[in-house]
């Protein structure tokens, strides 16, 4: 491995010219007098550059002296090493259907494909079943309240149109695999075995499904052979067409853990049902405040950004796509007969809870994920649906369905809806959202009567507006996008509205991936694990790190537990600080779920975004802010809300994740033969905690497990986690045809252009889309003397130039939507 040569900019010279660097007047880490000459890091020889560029070695830089330099124009920058070298890992395959050759008990094969024809009348019948109950219990007036936490959650977790009509296919091939398992007695461990011996086309499914499997999702040469992505994901792969699709199925790392094999959630290893996962909560999660020393609430909220990019697991709905109803109004369980329709996993909340009780509730809704076709177009074990793309393409701010991406467009110049506000492209919001609930805030939280012109935001994820933060993420990078678009029509004239658009799209794609793995993945994974599996992006040149093999598509196991680490980082409050970083006004997360007023408030946005900056992250633990564990959603002035880690311990049982014991065999950290083995990573109080709940240190559920580890070196999570996210992350890089930095592809940038898209970071985007004048150019971390607050005007925070755009690049064939 030999260094690559410094680009110009990062070489220091002998004795700068030094042009003071505007000083902000509020109080910031003082800059120690810089060096010029930088020192090494344990033999390694380092260099002055944008700090953005050190943030793989932010834990040592941190602590070592003379580590602020300057730049060659003498602007404060960074004493880093080279990006270490990337090993290749290996990523996890996927469990098989049927492993080995499992001896089928002797009735098991006679199952035939008459047996299956049969059942499936079942599986129709069920599902005929399913429409009566839902029209009973409108009848009965049993439906959900708006406004209610309840409705607010359906809001958050809605199918689309497409997700709906796959589900409700999807649902009778799994009640018929349901059926056939209980007829034929099959065990657990043989479901797969039995079941994947049948092909739906085969069957009197046929017709079930076959949108999606991998045979009728056909590519054109041209969607083929063209240089940007389509919108829904499709035809990345050259031979697996659907890999990475909207409204495609999660895959596994391992095997699902369902009851009956199918769909049923996991019981305790002794057979009883597990312990509520309210109780779990409560018994483990306490709100406690433990900020990180280090690490920005931009850390969290890009966390949330890139969880809306890459999945949406929509929760499964009635026929006409109302939401379906879990527990009465009260709060109680419904009847049996209310909830034969199998679509609820409602929450059991214990009688003595000491929250919950004194609103009389003992019910949590939940409903179950949707399901989605598998697309091996087979018999098999419940899968779940995908409704926004699997990669990492910014489907949240585009769309994952080519309508709603041409909803999302002006059709001019290449640029999206805005709402537009006084003062310019600058002060742009989201376009609005016809027809939804009010976003607006009541009287009693803002003191004023709510303005007619506050509107909910639409983008291409429908949980844009689900908190004002993550909706500030969203405007950036909006306006982002209209203002690349406008640059490359200065500099090509000539350019339609298709191409600006594909073009700016390709290029701001980049940009997330690039601020994804130089700046966001080494704080979340560490440098060690983001060499050992290869995730560290280069300095120059092209990748040719693209497996054609490798599946893309995101996990059970991330989607449903370790990508959720997240929210323990979230802070009860979001903050808005002006530019002498002081605080100007704090919104306590209950009273602002889905309410974009705030934005409408001139100058607010900047606040927002110098307060992501300020703010620090809490560290990820078992604790949680009761704004999510008790005020989810809450309906105004009601008190109570819903308990969101309750709902990923559900979710998780819903989803068939196996438990947290089975992923510490597969990450290498070793199955704990008992509660006491789990103190390589848990603190006591921890474990005497899950020894009062779970019956098994077998049953404890991944997510918490997972967020209750001692930290991995380096990382913002334990090793388990670690593990896992790294996993998805390789597959997001490598599964990606059209990930930024890969060489000799259709889509593959020119190396200048590649060059600059490598000056991307986080802190630049923030800059130049908002009135924000200073600003620390790792807005990951806290400021510091290594990342001192520098003018947005600054070569600290370098700019992308977009020249190489130039009529340079000449796509010899591209795909165009009709
Ligand atoms: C205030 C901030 C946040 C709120 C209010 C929030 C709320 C929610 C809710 C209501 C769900 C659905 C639960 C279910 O029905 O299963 C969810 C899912 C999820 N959240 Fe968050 N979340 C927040 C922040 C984050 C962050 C920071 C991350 C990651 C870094 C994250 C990652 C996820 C993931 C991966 C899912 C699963 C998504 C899906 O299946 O579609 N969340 N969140
Ligand atoms: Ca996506």
């Amino acid at each position: 491995y030999s260094n690559p040569p410094l680009p110009p900019q990062y070489v220091v010279h002998e004795r700068p010219n030094y042009s003071e660097v505007p000083r902000p007047t509020y109080d910031v880490p003082k800059v120690p007098e810089p060096v010029y000459y930088c020192p090494n890091f344990a033999g390694l020889e380092s260099h002055c550059r944008p700090s953005k560029d050190c943030t793989v070695w932010h834990n040592e830089v941190f602590s070592y002296p003379n580590t602020a330099c300057k730049l060659s124009d003498g602007n404060p920058g960074t004493c880093c090493p080279d990006l270490p070298c990337n090993y290749k890992g290996t990523p996890f395959k996927e469990p098989p259907l049927c492993e080995g050759k499992i001896e089928l008990d002797d009735h098991v094969e006679c199952l035939d494909v008459f047996s299956v024809n049969a059942a499936s009348d079942v599986g129709e019948f069920e599902l005929r079943l399913q429409k009566e109950t839902a029209k009973r219990l409108k009848e009965k007036g049993i439906v959900v309240q708006a406004a209610s936490p309840r409705a607010t959650h359906a809001r958050f977790s809605n199918p689309s149109e497409q997700a709906r009509n796959v589900t409700t296919e999807a649902f009778v091939s799994v009640n018929t695999a349901v059926v056939l398992v209980k007829r034929f007695k099959i065990k657990t461990d043989q479901v797969g075995c039995a079941l994947h011996r049948f092909k739906l086309s085969e069957t009197n499914l046929d017709s079930k499904c076959n949108t999606v499997s991998q045979a009728h999702c056909s590519c054109s040469e041209d969607k083929l052979n063209s240089p940007f992505r389509m919108i829904d994901g499709s035809c990345n792969n050259e031979r697996r067409f659907v890999w990475g699709r909207s409204v495609s199925q999660y895959h596994r790392i391992l095997a699902s853990d369902y009851d009956d094999g199918v769909w049923s959630p996991r019981k305790a290893t002794n057979g009883n049902t597990l312990p509520s996962a309210r109780l779990v909560s409560v018994a483990l999660m306490h709100d406690v405040d433990q900020p990180s020393e280090s690490t920005t609430i931009w850390f969290m909220q890009y966390g949330q950004f890139l969880d809306h990019d890459l999945v949406s697991t929509p929760e499964m709905s009635n026929e006409d796509g109302t939401p379906i109803v879990c527990c009465s109004e009260d709060g109680k369980q419904l009847d049996e007969e209310d909830r034969s329709h199998g679509k609820c996993l409602p929450i059991e909340v214990p009688k003595n809870d000491p929250f919950f009780s004194k609103f009389g509730r003992t019910c949590i809704p939940l409903i179950r994920a949707s399901l989605a076709c598998r697309t091996d177009g087979k018999l098999g074990h419940a899968a779940q649906l995908n409704d926004n793309t699997h990669f990492l393409d910014l489907s949240l701010v585009y769309g994952s369905d080519d309508k709603k991406a041409g909803e999302l467009r002006t059709r001019e110049k290449g640029e999206l809806k805005v709402t537009a506000r006084q003062g310019g492209p600058e002060f742009d919001l989201l376009p609005p959202l016809d027809g939804a609930s009010p976003c607006t805030l009541p009287k009693e939280v803002s003191g004023i009567d709510p303005p007619s012109d506050v509107k909910c935001f639409k983008a291409g994820d429908g949980r844009s507006d689900v908190t004002p933060i993550m909706a500030t993420s969203q405007i950036i990078f909006l306006r982002e996008h209209n203002r690349l678009a406008r640059a490359l029509a200065q500099l090509n004239p000539s350019w339609n509205d298709e191409r600006l658009y594909q073009e700016t799209r390709r290029i701001l794609i980049a940009q997330a991936q690039h601020i994804t793995y130089n700046e966001w993945l080494p704080i979340l994974l560490g440098r060690s694990k983001m060499t050992e599996l290869g995730l560290l992006p280069l300095q120059s040149g092209f990748s040719r790190d693209y497996d054609q093999h490798l599946n893309p598509s995101i996990l059970n196991e991330f989607v449903g537990a370790a990508f959720r680490f997240g929210h323990s980082m979230v802070q009860g409050k979001a903050l808005l600080v002006n530019e002498q970083r002081v605080v100007e006004k704090s919104l306590v997360l209950r009273q602002h779920f889905f309410k974009t007023q705030e934005h409408y408030i001139p100058g607010n946005l900047d606040k927002f975004l110098i307060g992501l900056a300020t703010q620090p992250s809490q560290k990820v633990d078992p604790y949680f802010t009761i704004e999510l564990t008790e005020h989810l959603f809450e309906e105004a002035g009601k008190g109570f809300g819903l308990d969101l880690v309750a709902l990923n311990i559900q979710r998780g049982r819903d989803l068939g994740l196996r438990s947290y014991n089975a992923y510490r065999e597969l990450c290498g950290v070793g199955r704990a033969k008992d509660f006491d083995g789990l103190s390589d990573l848990f603190a006591p109080a921890i474990i005497q905690r899950f020894k009062e709940v779970y019956n098994s240190v077998d049953d404890i559920d991944l997510f918490v497990g997972g967020v209750s580890e001692a930290k991995a070196e380096g990382s913002y999570v334990g090793p388990t986690f670690q593990c896992i996210l790294a996993d998805q992350f390789l597959k997001l890089k490598r599964g990606d045809r059209h990930f930024y930095d890969l060489g000799g592809q259709t889509g593959s940038f020119t190396e200048e252009q590649l060059n600059e898209i490598r000056k991307t970071s986080l802190a630049r985007i923030v800059c130049d889309n908002s009135q924000v004048n200073d600003i620390q150019p790792m807005v990951f971390k806290m400021p510091s003397a290594m990342n001192p607050i520098v003018s947005c005007q600054s070569s600290s925070i370098p700019r992308m130039d977009l020249r190489p755009w130039q009529e340079a690049y000449k796509p010899k064939k591209y795909w165009q939507p009709r």
